[in-house]
């Protein structure tokens, strides 16, 4: 796991449908998680509402801030109410999408807002045979696309808003 720092391995084999863990760390707003400098354990907590919330486990946190993006993901987040009903502030929780065996490495989808932002400083590594993400995937995407849409000025990313431990950012 070289390229894409630390990350996590199942310790024993995860049924599907088994919850895994909570991505925890600190409820920030966006405006405070757009001036902080490292957005690498951002998790949008993205609801459609005004009112955009973010979990920072970059500080405070537990395992899931170690979990890296799988193209081919073997956990999906999944959005929870358990005390509350306030849409904007879910607990994140990830469960198996499929069957895991021992020593697999866990990961999620961090979506593709993360890397329309973050393949412009790094690629994904995740060595899927159908990452979307790698060098060989954006290159062939850069060869594909016309002059026109080379010439299209990009959006100014907003990492804050990523899915990923941004995402999460
Ligand atoms: C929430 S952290 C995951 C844990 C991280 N690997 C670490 O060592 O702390 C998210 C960061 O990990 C790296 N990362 C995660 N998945 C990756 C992937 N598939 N390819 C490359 N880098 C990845 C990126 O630097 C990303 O910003």
């Amino acid at each position: 796991m070289l390229k894409k720092g630390w990350g996590v391995r199942a310790l024993q084999n995860i049924p599907q449908g088994t919850f895994v863990c909570e991505y925890v760390g600190e409820i920030i707003s966006e405006a405070e998680a757009e001036m902080r400098q490292n957005d690498a354990y951002l998790f949008s907590l993205d609801d459609k509402t005004q009112d955009l919330y973010c979990v920072d486990a970059r500080f405070y946190g537990n395992i899931s801030r170690f979990l890296n993006h799988m193209c081919e993901p073997n956990l999906f987040a999944c959005r929870v109410f358990t005390t509350h009903q306030d849409l904007r502030f879910p607990h994140i929780a990830f469960f198996a999408s499929e069957n895991i065996m021992v020593g697999e490495e866990l990961g999620f989808d961090y979506g593709d807002h993360f890397w329309e932002v973050k393949s412009k400083l790094f690629n994904c590594e995740c060595g899927s045979s159908k990452c979307k993400y790698s060098s060989a995937a954006m290159a062939s995407l850069q060869a594909d696309s016309t002059p026109e849409d080379q010439q299209q000025p990009s959006a100014s990313p907003d990492t804050s808003s990523s899915n990923s431990p941004s995402s999460p950012s």
